[in-house]
Parts: C-alpha cells; sequence; structure tokens
C-alpha cells in the first residue's frame, strides 16, 4: 500500500468525466491527501516483460519477498563500505575532465559526464562491472547506447505495449508464439527494443554467473573483483545463499535486479546531479561557500579523502542536495491505479464548482492517478511562501512546524522526490551519496560556469533533462568547467 499524505492528485479529468465531481479547476493544485494507506501501486506491465521480476515491476507477496533480500544490501554499512569503490570511479571523472580543461576553461556537457558516471556508479558498486572506462568523448560500451536509447525506442511502441501486448496475454498466446509474432512483424522499432532488451539481459546473465563463479571459488577471487566483493550483487547473493528457503530469490529474479537498477538509478541520479551542477554555476557565491566547506574538511583530515560519516555531516552540500532535491525532483511524479474503489480523504477541504465542501473524493477501481511529486515538495502552504525558491539556507535551521507536522509520507526529508510507502525509492541512500561524492570532488577541482550566450531550460519529461533553448532539443547541459 502506499502512503500519500502530502501529494497532490490530478485526477479532475477522470472524475469529471465521470460526472463524480466538478472541481473549481483553480483549487486542483492545493488538493493534498490526509493519510495514506489508500491504493495499491499501479505496475506499468510491459516494462515487466522488458525488464522482468526486478523489484520496479513486481507486486504483493513477490514484491515484498523481495523487498525483504533486497532492503539490507542498500543499509548504511553497505554504503559505508561502498566510498572506496565511488572513489574509483570519481577518480575517473575526474581524470576525465581534467583532461579536457588542461589548456585552459572549457565547455563541457556535463549531463553525458553525469550520466556516464552514474552508469559507473550502479555498474561497479551495484555489480562489481565496469561500462565505461571515461577516456573517450563517447562511451563505447554497447550497454552504454542501449539505456540511452531504449526510452525512446519504447515510446514509439507505446501503443501495442499498452494494448496489443495485454491482449495477447489475455487471450493465452504462449511466449514463444507471442516472439515469433514479433520476429515476422516488420517494425525496425520493435525489432530495436528486442534487440536491446535480448543484449541487456544476456549481459545481466554473463555478470550473474561471473559473480557465481567467483563466489564458489572463494573470497580471494570476489575481493579480486571490481568491487573487491562490496557491490550489492556480490551481497545480494551471499545474502541469498544463507536465506531461509522461503525467502530466498530465484536466479531469474537476482538477474532481474540489474536492469532493474541501472533503469531506476541512472537517469534519476544524473539528472539530480546535473541540476546541482547548473544551479552552483548559477549561484556561484554559493558554488564557492561549498568549495570553502569541502576544502576546509578535507585539511581536518589533513588531506585525506572524506569517508561515509565526513561526507554526510556537512551541512552545506547536504543543504545543496536537498534543496535541489526539494524544488526539482528529477521525477516529477509517480503512476498509480487504484486495484479497488476507495475514499482519499483531503488534506483540507475543496470547494466544488456548485459551492458544496469536499473533504473526501472517492476513486473508483481502475482510476489512473497522477501522484505529483513536484507539487508536493512546493507546497506553500508546506513550505511556506518562499517554496518555489532555491534556498539551501532554510535547511540549516529548524524547518517550520508546518513540515515538521505534516506526516509526508514520503521516505527523505518530507519529501516525495523518493516515493512513499512499499515502493519507495530503495535506492535513496546511495543515490545520495553518490551525488555528494561527485558534487564534492567536482566542487573541489573545478570552477563551474554558465555557458556563454547559451540558455538551459529542463524539460518536463518523465525524468526531467536539460536542453539548450533554441537547440536541437537533445538532452545536454553545456558549463563552463575550469580546473582550479
Ligand atoms: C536522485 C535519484 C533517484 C530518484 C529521484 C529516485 C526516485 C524514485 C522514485 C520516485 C521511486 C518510486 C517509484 C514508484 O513508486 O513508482 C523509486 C523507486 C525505485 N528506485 Fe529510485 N530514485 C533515485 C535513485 C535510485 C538509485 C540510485 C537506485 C538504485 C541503486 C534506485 C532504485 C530504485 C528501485 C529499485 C525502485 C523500485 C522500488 C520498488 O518498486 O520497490 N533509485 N525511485
Amino acid at each position: 500500500m502506499l502512503g500519500t499524505y502530502g501529494s497532490s492528485l490530478q485526477v479532475k479529468g477522470f472524475l469529471q468525466q465521470k460526472q463524480l465531481y466538478t472541481f473549481d479547476p483553480k483549487a486542483m493544485h492545493h488538493i493534498l491527501v490526509k493519510d495514506g494507506s489508500l491504493y495499491e501501486p499501479f505496475r506499468v506491465k510491459f516494462t515487466h516483460l522488458v525488464f522482468g521480476k526486478g523489484l520496479l515491476n513486481t507486486l504483493g507477496d513477490h514484491h515484498r519477498r523481495q523487498r525483504k533480500m533486497l532492503n539490507p544490501v542498500f543499509s548504511i554499512a553497505h554504503m559505508r563500505a561502498l566510498v572506496p569503490v565511488f572513489y574509483d570511479v570519481v577518480d575517473q571523472l575526474d581524470a576525465a575532465i581534467s583532461q579536457r580543461v588542461k589548456d585552459g576553461p572549457s565547455e563541457i556537457d556535463l549531463l553525458g559526464w553525469m550520466a556516464r558516471t552514474a552508469l559507473e556508479l550502479i555498474g561497479q558498486s551495484g555489480f562489481g562491472y565496469s561500462f565505461d572506462s571515461m577516456v573517450d568523448d563517447q562511451p563505447k560500451h554497447k550497454y552504454s547506447i542501449y539505456i540511452k536509447n531504449l526510452g525512446p525506442s519504447m515510446i514509439k511502441l507505446a501503443m501495442p505495449l499498452m494494448y496489443i501486448l495485454p491482449l495477447m496475454l489475455k487471450l493465452g498466446i504462449p511466449a514463444n508464439i507471442r516472439i515469433f509474432i514479433m520476429n515476422i512483424t516488420p517494425w525496425k522499432a520493435l525489432h530495436d527494443v528486442r534487440d536491446m532488451v535480448n543484449y541487456m539481459y544476456a549481459l545481466s546473465v554473463e555478470v550473474y554467473e561471473e559473480k557465481k563463479r567467483a563466489l564458489a571459488a572463494g573470497d580471494e577471487a570476489v575481493v579480486n573483483q571490481i568491487g573487491k566483493g562490496k557491490d550489492l550483487l556480490s551481497v545480494l547473493m551471499r545474502d541469498n545463499m544463507k536465506a531461509d528457503s522461503k525467502d530466498r530469490l530465484e536466479e531469474s529474479e537476482i538477474i532481474a535486479q540489474m536492469s532493474t537498477f541501472i533503469f531506476a538509478a541512472m537517469e534519476t541520479t544524473s539528472s539530480g546531479i546535473s541540476r546541482v551542477l547548473h544551479l552552483l554555476a548559477l549561484n556561484p557565491m554559493i558554488q564557492q561557500k561549498l568549495r570553502q566547506e569541502i576544502l576546509e574538511a578535507r585539511k581536518e583530515r589533513q588531506g585525506a579523502r572524506l569517508n561515509y560519516d565526513d561526507l554526510v555531516a556537512l551541512p552545506y552540500l547536504d543543504a545543496i542536495c536537498r534543496e535541489t532535491l526539494r524544488l526539482y525532483p528529477p521525477a516529477p511524479s509517480i503512476a498509480r491505479q487504484t486495484t479497488q474503489d476507495v475514499i482519499v480523504p483531503l488534506s483540507k477541504p475543496v470547494i466544488g464548482v456548485d459551492g458544496s465542501e469536499i473533504s473526501q473524493i472517492l476513486l473508483p477501481k481502475a482510476t489512473r492517478v497522477t501522484v505529483s511529486t513536484l507539487n508536493a515538495n512546493r507546497s506553500s502552504e508546506l513550505w511556506g511562501p518562499d517554496a518555489l525558491e532555491w534556498k539551501p539556507d532554510r535547511w540549516l535551521s529548524p524547518l517550520p512546524e508546518s513540515i515538521s507536522n505534516s506526516k509526508i509520507s514520503g521516505v527523505y526529508s518530507h519529501l516525495m522526490t523518493f516515493g512513499a510507502g512499499s515502493h519507495a525509492c530503495i535506492g535513496f541512500k546511495f543515490s545520495q551519496l553518490e551525488m555528494k561524492v561527485v558534487v564534492a570532488m567536482l566542487v573541489e577541482k573545478f570552477k563551474i560556469s554558465l555557458p556563454h550566450n547559451k540558455e538551459i531550460f529542463w524539460q518536463m519529461t518523465g525524468i526531467v533533462s536539460p536542453v539548450v533553448v533554441g537547440g536541437d532539443g537533445h538532452a545536454q547541459l553545456p558549463l563552463v568547467v575550469e580546473a582550479i
């Protein structure tokens, strides 16, 4: 069940169409759900076919069993152990950027580099696998290219995936026949997705089998792998071997987590880090203050690397990350569909056009609901009149009572950025650590400023992404980087 307190619901079209309610259109954005546990999550079924039985795509008992095995893998203790692996990746990024600015300030697409860094971070620390040496101007690994192309290609298949495939499943058409139909259908986009998915699956199996061999060969073999046996997959496979048979995950479930993690981790994290970098470029004084905090912490550690505890204890770095994730959540909305009729109480009544007071709404079974992360995080009733301003300092003093009393059900900092309830982001600590390690290194080593004659605009796509105004529309974040 999903707790939804503080999420604004955008259900107007459906409910009005069914003539259940007539809302005052202006009031819609202010509807806040009062308490949670009201609707089961909606899963887009076709992602199951693409990514298999991974966490994102399972429901009910299957999902609970997977979370039970996977939650401990993302514990603080494991995050602490992963920091050195993160530094291996960050050193590669440092070398790549340093090489490109060695002759003076240079304009660099930081979104591209953050995407490569996020993939490499989840690759090395998630599975002990390297996708990208981060030397070439463009990533060469097929997986890096496919993960970028998969989303746009799948959009082309949206209609058949939503209607034809479920129909085939309903009619009980077996998998081999479905595959045969897919193969003979003369549609390039369909075959592209098939080839990408097959390749990603084959690579996951390869990584899994390699890890299984190393675990069987003993600790030394695992320690010699990338990630030194601290990666999430090694931890999960070890825990899984020791688990009760009723909790143990099947091999296919473990393999499916790899694509799931990459898919869930990469674009979200690279969007979040890129937004921080853009905001630091827009606010040079804040950037300098952050640099000062990092330099002082390094001095206190006599130049040694900041470990997990040092990093999480840096107040200004923390405030910048939190405020960015509040105002600019990388995933601005979450999709759900009710699996039963539910009554959703509102945090405060809204007035219908007939003047009646509406304090709860009925969502009939199968209502599609968009939970707006963005509106919940930006509510001025909760965050105050400056809710729409980016103000890292708000996190340096106690938050207003309206926030601490709000009972927002999000897993993170009274925010809906990482979702809520049983499907809330399992990687939210991992992701904050990634942000801190990467931003701290970049700000310590480089000065980041805005490009000349280019305006950046963030598009509200599924995961928000920057483009250049008047450019060719491809996602990019060109910022000027200068070595310090
Ligand atoms: C800034 C970065 C990130 C953001 C904003 C983010 C956001 C979210 C949100 C909103 C959800 C809930 C989706 C829903 O309820 O439908 C979610 C789920 C999930 N996230 Fe993240 N995420 C981030 C990073 C990561 C990372 C780094 C990982 C893995 C290492 C990860 C793994 C997952 C998984 C596996 C789920 C599905 C959980 C489940 O269904 O039980 N995420 N994420």
